[in-house]
């Protein structure tokens, strides 16, 4: 079997989609993108075509290790990203022309279903008792929500106590019948991170993600030190030698590797089986569209350290386009009480439509995130 084409797609709300064709008519799908930077991805993906057309797809390994070391330079967001998608697709082609999920050729499944949860209250938390008691009734009952709005390096006690406010009144309102994590989503520098991770100790929120910026990693044993809270990360980190750096320091409890980030299904089994020796639990980061959820489903269903999967429905970064637009077996997706079952069909379980995603790509969005900045008119992390 040979590639013949890949194709790129870029769709609303902000996602990007790859099929990669084959001789023998089978067709896999991936999903490479950075949020904000997916021209740059979709370049990086077609810097990669000329090596990989005439390659043989089910050589994932050999691919995957040519792309990483190949072109001298390695790592990061967008090299990573491209590698993701390709990656992806390629898993789908093989699984599809051995006519089994992907979890079949990753060893079979280690539960039955996954749970997931939910975005609530949007990138300045609000209205977040409202959202949480309506996907309730949807099933949910772990939810995840930023934790803040601008915060400075030093912030005042009016800003802490905003926060901590909110979580205050969410355990107020559903007592220990939910969990949530908590996003400091890289906007609370290393001193406030402090001060704030006190504050929340007797609210016990499930975890605390991005605590400080993954550039300011040597802060997780420190602070894991001094809070009982499990700390998260892993979004902004991009493969298994970064990942390595974290894992020796300690101090994380949840990592969560992105299947359209960290180089896909190939490299993040290895950081989940890496993470399951440190005794780390995996919740993958998926704010993302289809394929990428199921890339994630794929790690979860063999990754015995798997807890929890993030999944987009429903937040706000979707504008224009949900997670299963795109789809069209939606029942795959099937959520019970916020569980997933494992995707049943070859590959990654999921069937693209693509005359929709044709339609979609002719008014593709160049989504940004929004460039905030604090009252002094220096810039915010958003
Ligand atoms: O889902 C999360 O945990 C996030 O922090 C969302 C963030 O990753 C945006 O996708 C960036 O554009
Ligand atoms: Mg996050």
């Amino acid at each position: 079997m040979k590639i013949t084409k890949l194709t790129t797609y870029r769709v609303p709300p902000r996602w990007m989609l790859l099929k990669i064709e084959t001789d023998e008519g089978i067709v896999g799908w991936g999903e490479p993108v950075i949020e904000g930077k997916a021209r740059t991805v979709e370049t990086a993906v077609q810097e990669f075509e000329p090596y990989l057309i005439g390659q043989d797809p089910r050589r994932i390994n050999d691919l995957w290790q040519v792309m990483y070391r190949g072109g001298f330079y390695r790592g990061g967001a967008i090299l990573m990203s491209a590698m993701a998608g390709i990656d992806q697709a390629l898993w789908d082609i093989k699984g599809k022309a051995l006519g089994v999920p992907v979890y079949e050729l990753l060893g079979g499944l280690v539960r039955d279903r996954m749970k997931t949860y939910s975005w609530v209250g949007g990138d300045r938390p609000a209205d977040v008792i409202e959202g949480i008691r309506t996907l309730r009734e949807a099933g949910f009952d772990t939810f995840k929500m930023n934790g803040t709005e601008e915060f400075g390096i030093i912030d005042s006690a009016a800003a802490v106590d905003a926060a901590v406010g909110r979580i205050a009144e969410i355990r107020s309102a559903f007592g220990n019948e939910i969990e949530f994590g908590i996003d400091f989503h890289g906007r609370v520098a290393a001193p406030m991170a402090k001060v704030l991770l006190r504050a929340l100790e007797p609210y016990r929120p499930l975890f605390v993600e991005e605590p400080v910026l993954a550039e300011q990693a040597e802060y997780y044993p420190r602070l894991a030190e001094m809070t009982s809270i499990p700390l998260a990360a892993g979004e902004r980190m991009y493969s298994r030698f970064e990942f390595k750096n974290v894992f020796h320091a300690g101090g994380l409890s949840i990592v969560q590797p992105d299947l359209s980030h960290a180089g896909g299904i190939t490299e993040c089994v290895k950081i989940a089986a890496m993470a399951e020796a440190y005794d780390i639990a995996l919740a993958p980061h998926c704010p993302l569209g289809p394929v990428a959820l199921a890339a994630c489903l794929q790690v979860d269903f063999v990754s015995h350290n798997a807890v929890l999967q993030e999944q987009s429905m429903g937040i706000h970064y979707n504008k224009g386009a949900e997670v299963l637009d795109y789809v069209t077996n939606k029942e795959d997706f099937h959520l019970e009480n916020g569980y997933i079952k494992p995707l049943p069909k070859p590959g990654l379980g999921v069937e693209i439509d693509e005359k929709r995603v044709i339609e979609a790509s002719k008014n593709a969005p160049d989504w940004r995130n929004p460039l905030w900045r604090h009252f002094d008119g220096s810039v915010a992390e958003w």
